[in-house]
């Protein structure tokens, strides 16, 4: 029998529950199969958390995850939210999770299905052999830096600012370098350093760590180039690291290569085991509350929990395999179905999911 691992499950708002509960399901059928035992305390978070405790990230929320081997999360925020008080805001609760726990490093794999292709807007020779990670620093820069108003010559000014030190730039490029070191040893390291001074500090970092992994090829790109390129290239990508605000954006660029961002996982990783893993997506209130949510990001993070905080490489193997088997025998929900008519739903996917799974 197998140690029990604690896990943190935070729903959040919007879909986050619908796509979450999908999860939990196939975290069962591992214990099925495996003879895990997962041990789960549910905490709020996000805009339920505002609603019920005045805060979105309460300290018991956080104590839960402390506690925790690793985080399942969904999604947070909504417009009853977005526009709250400083706060309150929802972004302050995400925001503050990661910084709480040390996640610097958000792990963004964008593997493209060979049964999806139909589902990109690209075409499918552009999209051929596409699998890439965009690895994204998590805990620095523009989100995390000092923001305020004030009377200007011409009226109101609102200024956001970006730091990033040095040792925040090594211990992400080191990481990337190190995933690069696991895969086809290719390393596009994004920044807008013509421009930018924490891109300039960021490029200085990556050329001085560079001559210690001498098997990795190097590429710089300026992140504008990156974000055509993904379209024009994407194939050539193996491994993309770049600063918080930069991977925000092209990871969902590159789910849009994958034929959805309900298609993308992610793992918010620090210096141990410990990770936080959810879709890269947000709490979709546009679709909330009508069972029609693709549940594979969060079903892959689960896998990606398996993987790099558990150990458990068969476990998270079995998941994508199942994935990919439900995939290839036609089963679609509506964000990457060509014919919107046949789309399943939130449910009938994960349960889909979890009959496929098998060892
Ligand atoms: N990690 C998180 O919790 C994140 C939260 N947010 C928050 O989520 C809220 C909504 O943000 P948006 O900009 O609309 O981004 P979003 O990612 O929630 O949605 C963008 C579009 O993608 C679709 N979509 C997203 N996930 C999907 C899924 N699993 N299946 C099918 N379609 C899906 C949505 O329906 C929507 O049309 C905001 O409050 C935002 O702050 C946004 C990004 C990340
Ligand atoms: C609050 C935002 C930074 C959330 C988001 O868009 C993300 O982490 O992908
Ligand atoms: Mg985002």
């Amino acid at each position: 029998m197998s140690e029990v691992k604690k896990i943190a499950v935070i729903a959040g708002d919007g879909i986050g529950p619908e796509v979450v509960g999908e999860a939990i399901k196939v975290l069962k059928k591992t214990e099925e199969l495996f003879g895990y035992k997962f041990e789960l305390e549910h905490g709020l978070f996000g805009g339920i958390a505002i609603d019920e405790k005045g805060t979105p990230l309460p300290q018991e929320t956080l104590d839960i995850c402390k506690n925790a081997d690793a985080v399942l999360l969904g999604a947070v925020g909504g417009p009853k939210w977005d526009n709250n008080s400083k706060e309150l805001r929802p972004e302050t609760g995400l925001l503050g999770i990661r910084k709480a726990l040390g996640l610097f490093s958000n792990i963004r794999p964008a593997v493209v299905f060979d049964c999806l292709k139909d589902a990109s807007t690209l075409k499918p020779e552009v999209l051929e052999g596409t699998d890439l990670i965009v690895v994204r620093e998590l805990t620095g820069g523009i989100y995390f830096g000092e923001k305020f108003r004030r009377e200007g010559a011409q009226g109101e000014e609102a200024v956001d600012t970006c730091v990033y030190n040095v040792t925040e730039v090594e211990r992400i490029v080191r990481q990337a370098f190190e995933i690069a070191g696991t895969r086809s040893k290719r390393l596009a390291s994004v920044d807008k350093a013509n421009v930018l001074e924490t891109s300039r500090l960021w490029r200085e970092t990556v050329n001085r760590i560079a001559p210690e992994y001498p098997d990795i090829e190097l590429e710089h790109v300026l992140v504008d180039n990156c974000a055509m390129q993904l379209l024009r290239r994407p194939s050539s990508f193996d491994v993309i690291v770049t600063e918080n605000m930069f991977g925000d954006i092209l990871s969902d660029e590159a789910a849009m290569l994958t034929g959805s961002i309900g298609m993308l996982s992610s793992a918010s990783l620090g210096e141990g085991s410990f990770g936080l893993y959810e879709p890269v997506h947000g709490s979709a209130p546009d679709i909330a509350g009508q069972g029609i949510a693709n549940p594979i990001a969060t079903v892959l993070s689960v896998a990606l929990m398996f993987k790099l905080t558990f150990g458990y490489q068969e476990a998270g193997d079995v998941i994508e395999r199942a994935v990919k088997q439900v995939l290839d025998a036609g089963h679609r929900t509506g964000d990457i179905a060509v014919d919107k008519s046949k789309a399943i739903g939130t449910t009938a996917m994960g349960d889909l999911i979890v009959a496929a799974m098998a060892r």
